[in-house]
């Protein structure tokens, strides 16, 4: 039985003083041990929230393919596994889109946060257009098939992918009950074995409101979080979703 996944995003948001939102966080999430609880705020937070909270998982929004070298700007694996973290979120469509990430990147990020010892959450999703065009379960197929190192796939389970439609995230939309399934089961028979352990995440638009519906579809393992996770007041309700 794969155990429910609630993580939140925190994006481009958050400061120092923000610990005190994670503590709330951390603290509630004991309260739900049948829960898995993560959060992945920005870089300049991660150490900090890391070593102030050393049994929850702190997780960063992305990493570099190379552990070291001459790359400004950019944070390796190595280094969130350094800074404590526990896992990264790769491939999320914020870089798939708006900085032209490939899938041969997002694999070759994959890799190196599992052989930084990294849980990694690689992000599929697609635009509204080829929702509409009826093509949304064969992008997504593609996307996982181009995006997972199954080569180095010795533990399924420490891998999961976060099922986010472009058109969901940040908008109050979402997909029908049964779109979601559908894609989720999709998903779980493209990834063969591998998907008896591997979690599966939907992402998009989830809050308190909507989380225990979504969270309770077949095949839904978890949720991807981005404004709903930023304060204990709306996050904390979904991690309670998933315990019931
Ligand atoms: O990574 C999180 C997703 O992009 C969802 O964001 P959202 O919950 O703000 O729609």
């Amino acid at each position: 039985m794969r155990r429910k996944f609630i993580v939140g995003n925190w994006k481009m948001n958050g400061s120092r003083d923000s610990i005190h939102e994670a503590k709330g966080i951390a603290e509630a999430a004991k309260n739900y041990p049948s829960v898995d609880v993560a959060l992945c705020p920005p870089f300049t937070l991660v150490a900090g929230f890391a070593f102030a909270l050393p049994e929850f998982s702190i997780g960063g929004q992305d990493c570099h393919v190379k552990p070291s070298g001459a790359f400004t700007g950019s944070v390796s694996a190595a280094m969130l596994a350094d800074a404590r973290a526990k896992l990264v979120i790769v491939g999320h469509s914020e870089r798939r889109e708006g900085l032209g990430e490939t899938n041969d990147e997002i694999k070759a990020k994959c890799e190196a946060a599992l052989t930084e010892g990294l849980r990694v959450i690689v992000c599929v999703g697609e635009p509204l257009s080829v929702r509409e065009e009826g093509k949304a379960i064969d992008y997504v197929l593609a996307q996982v098939a181009g995006s997972l190192p199954y080569a180095l796939l010795k533990d399924p389970s420490q891998v999961a992918i976060a099922y986010e439609p472009i058109w969901a995230i940040g908008t109050g939309l979402t997909p029908s009950s049964d779109d979601i399934a559908a894609m989720h089961g999709a998903i779980r028979a493209a990834l063969g074995d591998a998907g008896e352990v591997m979690a599966i995440l939907y992402g998009g638009s989830v809050n308190g409101d909507n989380a225990s519906e979504i969270l309770h579809l077949p095949d839904v393992d978890g949720a991807l979080v981005g404004g709903a996770s930023l304060t204990a007041d709306k996050f904390v309700p979904i991690i309670a979703a998933a315990a019931c």
